[in-house]
Parts: C-alpha cells; structure tokens; sequence
C-alpha cells in the first residue's frame, strides 16, 4: 500500500483549501500555494494583504507567475499601482534590468527581467514587494536588489505565506512549514 500523501488545511478569510505537498530534492515535503487558477483564494489572500501594506507605499513591484494575480487584486482594492518583473526576456523590452535570483525554493536558478519603462516607474519611489511566498528569500532579495537599481526605496515585503524563517522583515499573512 502508497502511503497517503500528506496536505495540509489552510483558511484565509472564510476560504479553506487542503494544499498539496510535493517533494523537493532533499528538502522534503514542501507545501504548494497555487493562486493561479484560485480566484476565490485570491481574492481572500489579497483582501486580508491590505493591512499589511506599509502606509507609505506609492508602487508595488511583483514577479510572475503565481504572485501576479495576488498582486493584481491587492493593486484593484488599494488603488496603488503595479510593476511586474518577468521570469524570461522578451523580444520587445527596452533596456532591461536583468538580475539574477541567488537561490530558489526549488532549487533551480533564475533571472528576473525588468523592462526599462517599468523600472522607471519605481525611480524615486516608495516601492512594497509583493509575493505569494517567501521561503529562501532569494526571490524577495533579487526583487530588492531591482528597485534599489531602478532608483527606488523598499518600504516593505508584503508576503502572503512566508515558509520558514527569514532574515527579512516580512509582513505577511500566515506561517507554513518549510517542509512536511
Ligand atoms: O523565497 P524563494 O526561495 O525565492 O521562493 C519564493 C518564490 O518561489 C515561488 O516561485 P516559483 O519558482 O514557484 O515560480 P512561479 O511563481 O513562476 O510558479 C514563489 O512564487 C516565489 O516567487
């Protein structure tokens, strides 16, 4: 007989999902949060964000794929724009910021893209960093280190789950395990 795999319950707001765990190299079992897809789950994440925002905040700097839609809904309920870093260059950006990602969850190395017009949106700007999960905080680092050379200011990380400890000053919305 399979062992049963483990999940684990998660509410955010009045919205409960059983997460899936999927096993990453010698980490273990790792909780997955999927907002892609979940737009009641979403919705509730981004509702319950809002108090996080840091009051001074003028822009919010995201990556894809899975924070998009989370940040998307944050920027609709707080009025506050977004910028969106991307994962691969496209043919059409204008003078990139292009920076590499020191470590990742899952293990494999990354380079955000930064299309020039956007960079220039979080010049001179109080910029908050949003994702859907922050575990090696390499992710929120590259972010950071993006605004800082795009000529912004980091008023916060605005995470909603952060997985295991952080060196970071994180405001987010609920612990998860780094691992099952
Ligand atoms: O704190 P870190 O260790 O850097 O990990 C956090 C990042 O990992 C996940 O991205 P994923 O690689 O799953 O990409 P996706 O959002 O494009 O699916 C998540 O969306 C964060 O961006």
């Amino acid at each position: 007989m399979t062992a049963p795999v483990p999940a684990l319950r998660i509410t955010v707001g009045d919205v409960t999902r059983e997460l899936p765990t999927v096993r990453v190299g010698n980490v273990g079992r790792v909780p997955l949060v999927e907002f892609i897809g979940d737009s009641e789950l979403t919705n509730a994440a981004a509702q319950a964000m809002l108090p996080l925002i840091p009051e001074e905040t003028e822009v919010l700097l995201t990556v894809v794929t899975n924070a998009l839609p989370l940040t998307h809904e944050i920027s609709d309920r707080s009025g506050l724009p977004y910028v969106v870093a991307r994962k691969k260059r496209r043919t059409y950006m204008q003078d990139p910021l292009i920076q590499d990602v020191p470590s990742m969850t899952l293990g494999v190395a990354e380079t955000l893209w930064l299309d020039g017009p956007h960079a220039a949106r979080l010049k001179g700007k109080q910029v908050a960093i949003v994702q859907d999960v922050v575990a090696t905080g390499g992710t929120a680092q590259a972010l950071a280190r993006l605004v800082e050379r795009a000529g912004g200011t980091v008023a916060g990380y605005l995470v909603a789950f952060k997985q295991g400890e952080s060196p970071l000053p994180l405001r987010y919305l609920q612990e998860l395990p780094r691992s099952l």
